[in-house]
Order: structure tokens, then C-alpha cells, then sequence
């Protein structure tokens, strides 16, 4: 896939997906005024490149350290899915849905494409903060899977991301997690 993202291919990613649905209590629902966003499931993508497994492994070793987990413990990514949000598409306020013990957060990768609107805005610890992605490099952000967070609509361009759930073999995160109160970018 050629980076920056534009619209041509955006378009034919929107072709091959399906509308996102999301979780609610044992239910998956599919509701595009809660969620409206296409998706690619993990079996139509296959990652690499050069420089993306250095790039991730350093990134997950600096993720586990800002998440509070134990230095000696190891923190993998499990792909989850490619979103594409055109024009007006977004996600409401949620949490994700933990569907794994060792699931510690998530990890969202957004790739390069020019747009506006479409912010990643987190809570946690009594706050909000909004992380805008770059339209020229990735940009990874990290948080803890009880923080609530929301896409605001897309306002013009592509904002297309890689989800991935992060899972530790560190044990219980409640009770390693340190201070670390912030969500971690990158
Ligand atoms: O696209 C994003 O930045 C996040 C999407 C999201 O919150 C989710 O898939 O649960
Ligand atoms: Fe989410």
C-alpha cells in the first residue's frame, strides 16, 4: 500500500470492507449512529514493509514501560482491524471490549493521510485529551482498555487506522500498573 493514503485507494479499501460494528455487553451491534466506519478484518491485511517489526517491537517495549507493566514482561499487538472513516464518519464515546485476560489496552496506528476532524480523544484520569494524527509518518498512540475514547467525525479526507489489542504475559495490569496516569503516544 502506498503512504500517504489518498483517496483512489481509500476508495477501493472501502470497496473490499464492511460497515464496523461494536460490542455492547455479549451483543455485537452494528448501529451507524454509534459507530459509522468501514472495516477490513485481519484476513484481508498482511503487514510489513521495511522497518515495520523494528518499528513495532521498539514501540511496544516503550508502550509497556509508559502503561506501568514490568520491564522484565513482554507486551504483543494482536491486529484487530484496518478502519477507513470518510466524510462525517466517527465513533461515539466507548470502551473497547476485552475479549482476552491478558488484554491490557489497545494500540491505534494511524496511518499518513491528509484529512480534518477525525481526532482520537481519550479520557483518563479525569481528562480528556485529543490526539491528531500526522499526515506525513504513523502515529501510535497507546491507552488502557477502561479508557473511554471517541473518533470525532471526519470532516474532510481519509483518516484510515490500524487497531490492535495489546496483551501482556505480566499478569493482572490493575495491580502493576503504576501512576503512569497518561495514555502513551508515540
Ligand atoms: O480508529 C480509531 O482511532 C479507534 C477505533 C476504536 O476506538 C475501536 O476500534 O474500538
Ligand atoms: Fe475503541
Amino acid at each position: 500500500m502506498k503512504l500517504p493514503l489518498r483517496a483512489p485507494l481509500a476508495q477501493k479499501l472501502i470497496a473490499v470492507a464492511r460497515p464496523a460494528k461494536f460490542g455492547r455487553g455479549e451483543e455485537t451491534l452494528a448501529d451507524p449512529s454509534v459507530r459509522d466506519t468501514w472495516e477490513l478484518t485481519p484476513d484481508q491485511i498482511t503487514l510489513g514493509g521495511t522497518g515495520w517489526p523494528t518499528l513495532l517491537d521498539s514501540a511496544l517495549e516503550h508502550f509497556r514501560d509508559q502503561l506501568g507493566l514490568p520491564r522484565g514482561s513482554r507486551l504483543r499487538a494482536e491486529l484487530h482491524s484496518m478502519l477507513v472513516y470518510g466524510k462525517g464518519q466517527f465513533f461515539l464515546p466507548h470502551q473497547d471490549s476485552e475479549k482476552d485476560d491478558a488484554m491490557v489496552g489497545t494500540l491505534v496506528v494511524s496511518l499518513p493521510s491528509a484529512h480534518t476532524g477525525g481526532d482520537l480523544v481519550i479520557e483518563h484520569g479525569g481528562e480528556s485529551i485529543a490526539y491528531r494524527a500526522s499526515k506525513d509518518e504513523l502515529t501510535l498512540i497507546a491507552f488502557y482498555a477502561d479508557c473511554r475514547h471517541q473518533v470525532t467525525p471526519v470532516r474532510s479526507g481519509y483518516r484510515e487506522t490500524l487497531t490492535f489489542n495489546l496483551l501482556t504475559d505480566a499478569g493482572s495490569p490493575a495491580v502493576e500498573a503504576g501512576p503512569a496516569a497518561e495514555p502513551a503516544a508515540a
